[in-house]
């Protein structure tokens, strides 16, 4: 992992941001030096909306309006993260708890810019063991059914997620198939949200600062 590339990538996301924007920002470590550079820019964008409490702390340090998705409509540009990244910029997302949020803020946005170093660049997802979000009540119900497909669901004990849910971590899946098992997953009651996005890839991807093919 490195820092110095995720510094360079959340700085190069800035080109994207276009003057009156309204941005749409993830969660974790790299996006935060985007935020930190989207500072600079405070008095030309309209504002932010926000994935999670951290990043909508560090928006807030920086003087940038935060803004309620219900009430802005559809975005142009939404920067994040990611855990894994393959060729065709389907990710794994969700290490840091914030997944349910960021996928509905990549949902309503025209353009995905996802952020990464080089080490979350791989062929196959699954390495990283995949997020997914649950009702509390569902969680012993969900890892049985993943259990049925071959994962070994592992609960984060202790984290609760910014909308007062809990985590699984699914460990041991090569994932071949990502659009067909996050369709798959998505019909398990319980399941608020899964760390894949496939349907709702990333549109572009920064490596440090350059351009993933
Ligand atoms: O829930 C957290 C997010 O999906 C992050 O975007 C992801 O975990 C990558 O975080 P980082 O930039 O800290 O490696």
């Amino acid at each position: 992992m490195s820092n110095n590339e995720k510094r360079l990538a959340g700085e190069a996301a800035i080109r994207y941001v276009e003057d009156g924007a309204i941005v749409g920002v993830g969660t974790g470590s790299t996006v935060a030096y985007f935020i930190d550079a989207l500072a600079d820019l405070r008095d030309r964008i309209q504002g932010a909306v926000s994935s999670s409490e951290q990043s909508t702390a560090q928006l807030k340090k920086h003087g940038i309006p935060v803004l309620d998705l219900n009430a802005t409509g559809p975005l142009s540009l939404y920067v994040d993260g990611a855990d894994e990244c393959d060729p065709y910029k389907r990710l794994i997302k969700g290490g840091g708890a914030a997944l349910t949020r960021e996928k509905i803020i990549a949902e309503a946005s025209e353009k995905f810019v996802c952020v990464i170093d080089s080490s979350k660049k791989v062929d196959l997802l699954g390495k990283f063991p995949l997020p997914i979000e649950v009702i509390p009540m569902a969680r012993s119900l969900v890892g049985r059914e993943i259990a049925k497909r071959g994962g070994q669901p592992v609960w984060r004990d202790g984290v609760v997620t910014d909308n007062g849910n809990w985590v699984i971590d699914v460990h041991g899946w090569q994932i071949a198939d990502p659009a067909a098992l996050e369709n798959d997953l998505n019909q398990i009651p319980g399941i608020v949200a899964v760390g894949l996005f496939a349907r709702r890839p990333a549109n572009i991807v920064l490596i440090g600062d350059r351009l993933m093919d």
